[in-house]
């Protein structure tokens, strides 16, 4: 019986892959009728379904080697005409003595190659979030931050963690088996860990300190040779990064800053558990002999417990504008839809939008597959990333979006969660999600840095109503026009029942008793519906 499954498993993987090609090589309409398609889809839909039963191929994927010339290293988005208006954004920071914030990078004293590195970077001036955050860890206080989609957390713990090791001219041992990375960096997805590295490279750029990423999806035997070849800053997803150090590879004796990136989002996918077990690994310094970084969009209950737990009691609270408000340089439109007539507004809205990068969110992985399909059918270059999608296709999907051969890219939530991709102008929510942190998260993705974007949401009243709530409330507190029948179906009644409040969200520190409580910002608690079975880390 276990053979016949074997073969059964084998036959439909074998034409899930031959799909799968034929979907990243745009076949269309011409080569392929509709029918064949259809079957196509079919096939992959049950290979979908028993792939999470099979324990699949050994993974032998190996990334593409970096560029290792500057101008691949420092290549970098514009900030946008509105990046001086990260000035006027409210910025609250409390606990006891917190350092005064900086007003210009010079006043961080960095030292001259990160200086310089800062600057190949295009970056003129701090954001708030860095203005604030890059002196409290200079400073040696713990953290906790909350600052909106864009707005540059990932320098404001790069860089006082670089700084402080160049400074200590830490340079790590070549060719040892085990290595003792001086900082630990934990992200919740693959692409996200990935983003920091290449920030963390970047600013090492030229000097002694070698940041190294690990996450799943790639063959282990490369990665532990990449660690072994000498590591001070280690970036990785949680499962990865725990492997690591169970093989003793990664010894955690010198480690001194543990950052916990978009610490919201690993507790809604399940992470809390590994986080830990991170932090309870032997060896693991205690709170009070390390310093801990936490990153979060949101502040419910479950995130302060966990501040409590990993860090000093002492530590400082940093909020950036409203916490999981919507950035304002997005402009948000919504379109009364029915399920039935989404795909073809779809399509007259990418007509519209031309070679312009376009982020299309839908809720599975399915319909991830079935809408790229169907618009590279209709001759729109389209590309998708979804759990589902082997590491090398994620990697190649973004590399073409990014590059524009694609300008097109169709995901689902959780594998686009943090990426930052220049030029993407618009973000369209073909399906919404079920919570209103997911929507400020998606439309993050445009108008980021300063510059302006659009956000196009399709919003079905049979399935969407009870967000319509906390829509009207992000759309209003980020100065946008609310529908008018948004605000019916808002206040009609049906709105409330499905969208319970997330109880005990303050944008402020909770130890100060919880000053201001948003409630009208928030939806379930994430347990994300759009995760169905994705592979994220
Ligand atoms: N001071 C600055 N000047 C110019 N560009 C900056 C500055 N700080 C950050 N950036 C750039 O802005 C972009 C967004 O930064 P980053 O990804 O750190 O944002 P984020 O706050 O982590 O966003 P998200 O919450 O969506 O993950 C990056 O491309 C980054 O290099």
């Amino acid at each position: 019986m276990g053979t016949i499954i074997k073969h059964y498993e084998r036959v439909i993987y074998f034409m899930s892959v031959v799909v799968k090609c034929l979907v990243s090589l745009q076949v269309t309409e011409e080569k392929m009728n509709r029918s064949l398609l259809k079957v196509a889809i079919v096939v992959l839909n049950i290979y979908q379904t028993i792939q999470p039963f099979s324990l699949g191929p050994k993974i032998t994927y190996i990334p593409p080697t970096l560029p290792e010339d500057e101008d691949a290293v420092f290549a970098h988005y514009e900030t946008g005409i509105n990046f001086d208006k990260y000035d006027d954004i409210m910025v609250d920071v409390s606990g006891t003595n917190p350092p005064e914030a900086l007003m210009t990078f010079d006043e961080a004293m960095l030292c001259e190659s990160l200086r310089k590195n800062v600057s190949k970077s295009g970056y003129v001036k701090p954001t708030p979030v860095q203005k604030h955050g890059i002196p409290i860890i200079s400073a040696g206080r713990d953290l906790m931050a909350c600052a909106q989609t864009g707005s540059g957390k990932t320098a404001a713990f790069l860089l006082p963690i670089l700084q402080q090791l160049m400074a200590d001219g830490v340079a790590a041992s070549r060719f040892s088996e085990l290595q003792e990375p001086e900082a630990i960096i934990v992200a919740p997805t693959r692409e996200l860990i990935n983003q920091i590295y290449l920030e963390a490279r970047k600013f090492a750029f030229g000097t002694c300190v070698r940041p190294v990423v690990v996450y799943g999806g790639v063959s282990t035997g490369y990665q532990i040779r990449e660690i072994s070849r000498g590591c001070n800053v280690l970036c990785g997803t949680p499962g990865r990064l725990l492997d690591m150090i169970g093989r003793g590879k990664v010894g955690l004796q010198k480690l001194r800053y543990l950052v916990l990136d978009e610490a919201d989002r690993m507790l809604d996918m399940g992470f809390e558990p590994d986080m830990r077990r991170l932090v309870g690994s032997p060896g693991m310094p205690s709170k009070e002999d390390r310093q801990t970084l936490m990153f979060s969009a949101t502040y419910p209950e479950d995130i302060q417990r966990m501040a409590a737990d990993f860090l000093k009691t002492d530590y400082l609270f940093l909020a950036v504008g409203v916490v999981g408000g919507a950035c304002s340089d997005v402009e948000q439109t919504f379109i009364e839809v029915t399920k039935f007539s989404k795909r073809e507004q779809l399509l007259d809205l990418l007509k519209t939008t031309g070679t312009e990068r376009t982020m299309v969110f839908v809720e599975t992985k399915r319909q991830a597959d079935f809408i790229a399909t169907f618009l590279c059918q209709e001759k729109v270059p389209t590309t998708s990333i979804h759990g589902d999608r082997e590491q090398r296709e994620r990697e190649q999907a973004l590399a073409d979006f990014r590059s524009g051969k694609c300008p097109v890219l169709v995901a689902t939530s959780v594998a686009a969660r943090g990426l930052d991709i220049p030029d993407v102008q618009h973000v369209v929510n073909f399906d919404l999600p079920n919570n209103i942190d997911e929507y400020v998260h998606r439309i993050g993705r445009t108008g980021r840095c300063g510059n302006v974007g659009r956000a196009v949401s399709f919003y079905d009243p049979d399935a969407d109503v009870q967000l319509a709530r906390s829509l009207v409330t992000v759309l209003s507190k980020a100065q946008q026009v609310v529908p008018s029948w948004l605000e019916e179906h808002a206040f009609s009644g049906l709105s409330t029942g499905f969208n319970p409040p997330r109880k005990n969200f303050a944008s402020t520190d909770s130890r100060k008793g919880g000053s201001f409580q948003d409630n009208m910002m928030k939806s379930q608690p994430a347990a994300l519906a759009a995760a169905d079975e994705e592979e994220w880390e």
